[in-house]
């Protein structure tokens, strides 16, 4: 069958697209209407899709090669930006123009891939420093871990994607991709974009189904090398826990901090800080949930933070005017309402939002929050930020560390000093100053600590982690 009649999409397996009888719709986030439906994957596929991948590693395929591939990918997803970026407003709820930056920066993260195909490299070890072994020789070089098992989330279903087969392809590898069930359409269309710029069969395979049935055929799977996962801890743990001493990555969720100090542009960390709270609906791992505002400064930037919040136009994400469309489920949106409301029933103080109409959630803006309130405790992913004060640099420091989680924080200061103070002591993966907490380009190493998981993305990093390092010692 070709990958799609209409809107239905097979499994893709050692390079055929396969239909099933049991099949899973998609619908659009925004209207409720059918978008698309897909194959749905059993422990058979699961069986040949591994198969196909073994089988695909067998056949010479050198990084120039990989490299034109990806290349060529990237190239043609350029060129079908529109379709794309309306697949992911629909089937995600996100608003047109974020959609177009997500597929922009996921033709990017493949040129980057495709760019480190070129440059996997060892190392020489000087071994003949050691007493005894004058006369030895040593370097070391990287081989492909072979199988890779993708899993990947509904909030940025398009570059998370890229973000994985991207390095996976380009260090020599082959997928098994599950990308979510809510979104799996930008996922099926790039496999056929995979199959036009020639990739050999078996290196890419594609199974479509719920998480929590092919997840599990996934992490049974003794033939599988590694796991990258991208999505909730609770998932996460359970990988963790299902594949035993096999290679795992695990990018995980997160309760982001900012911080704004004495010295910081308010005016400019406002406008941030309302941004990037409510992008994809404030369902994005690294959203300003937690900001942390030195005292000084505290009621101009809450000030200012709701009136850049007032502005936010909420409606159809593919209306290009509209700024925030809806979460990605009714019952996502209920579960942030409970949040806010328990919240206010400890003491907050809603300034702005607080409100849900069906599937919307408004961009809401709390005050007199404290540490143990679930809103900042707990990961929101949705459209939630808390704004407390602090005084002093080692106060809002432990308020920052005081999290399961260690994705990103952000924080605003011109003071160098208190910027390497944080750096040293916030317990992050990454600390971004003078912006928030959501920034991320796609080349930089990326990952967390804590319950935020393992393993780096950014594509050279990647390939570390879907590489095997082997030394060669030479006694001449
Ligand atoms: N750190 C990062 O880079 C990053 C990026 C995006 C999202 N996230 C996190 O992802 C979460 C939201 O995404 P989500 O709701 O799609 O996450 P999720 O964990 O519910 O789903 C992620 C993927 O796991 C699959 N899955 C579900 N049950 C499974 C099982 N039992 N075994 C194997 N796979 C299973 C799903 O089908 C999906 O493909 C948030 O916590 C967010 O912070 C993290
Ligand atoms: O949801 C988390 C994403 O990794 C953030 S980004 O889209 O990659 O910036």
């Amino acid at each position: 069958m070709n990958s799609v009649t209409e809107t239905r999409f097979g499994l893709y397996v050692g390079g055929e697209w396969t239909a099933t009888d049991e099949t899973e719709k998609v619908y659009n986030k925004y209207t409720q209407s059918l978008v698309g439906e897909t194959a749905v994957a059993s422990e058979e596929h699961v069986i040949r899709a591994v198969g196909a991948g073994k089988e695909a590693l067998r056949v010479p395929f050198s990084p120039y090669e990989r490299y034109e591939v990806l290349s060529k990918v990237a190239k043609l997803l350029r060129e079908r930006n529109e379709e794309f970026a309306t697949t992911i407003a629909d089937e995600v709820g996100k608003p047109i123009a974020e959609a177009r930056g997500e597929v922009g920066r996921a033709a990017l993260t493949l040129e980057i891939s495709a760019e480190e195909a070129k440059r996997i490299h060892g190392e020489g070890i000087p071994v003949e420093s050691a007493p005894g072994s004058e006369n030895r020789h040593s370097f070391t070089k990287r081989y492909p871990v072979g199988v890779v098992a993708a899993i990947t989330p509904f909030n940025v279903p398009l570059n998370l994607v890229c973000h994985k087969i991207g390095p996976a392809i380009a260090a020599g590898n082959s997928v098994v991709l599950k990308p979510d069930e809510k979104t799996p359409l930008c996922a099926l269309l790039l496999t056929e974009l995979f199959e036009q710029a020639g990739l050999p069969k078996g290196r890419l395979n594609v199974l479509t189904g719920k998480g929590d049935v092919v997840g599990p055929l996934l992490t049974a799977n003794e033939e599988i090398d590694m796991y990258t996962f991208t999505g909730s801890p609770r998932v996460g743990q359970l990988i963790r826990e299902q594949v035993g001493l096999r290679k795992v990555a695990l990018e995980l969720g997160n309760n982001s901090a900012t911080i704004v100090h004495n010295d910081a542009d308010v005016e400019e960390a406002a406008k941030q800080v309302a941004q990037k709270s409510f992008n994809n609906a404030g369902q994005v791992c690294i959203s300003v949930q937690r900001v942390y505002v030195h005292r000084d400064v505290y009621s101009s930037f809450v000030d200012k933070v709701k009136a850049y919040t007032k502005e936010i136009k909420l409606g159809d994400p593919r209306d290009p005017s509209t700024n925030m469309g809806p979460m990605i489920a009714e019952s996502e949106a209920e579960r942030v309402e409970a949040w806010v409301k328990e919240a206010v029933e400890q003491g907050a103080t809603v300034e702005t939002g607080g409100k849900r109409e069906g599937v919307f959630y408004h961009p809401t803006v709390l005050t007199n929050v404290h540490d143990d309130m679930k809103v900042c405790r707990q990961e929101v992913f949705g459209p939630v930020v808390a704004i407390a004060p602090y005084e002093t640099e080692e106060e809002v420091i432990a308020k920052v560390n005081d999290s399961e989680y260690g994705l990103q924080a952000g924080l605003f200061t011109n003071n160098l000093a208190f910027a390497m103070k944080a750096m040293e002591e916030i317990e992050v993966g990454g600390l971004i100053v003078n912006d928030t907490s959501g920034y991320r380009v796609d080349h930089m190493p990326y990952g967390g600590v804590k319950k935020s998981g393992h393993g780096k993305e950014g594509p050279r990093y990647a390939i570390e982690e879907m590489t095997e390092e082997k030394i060669v010692v030479f006694n001449l």
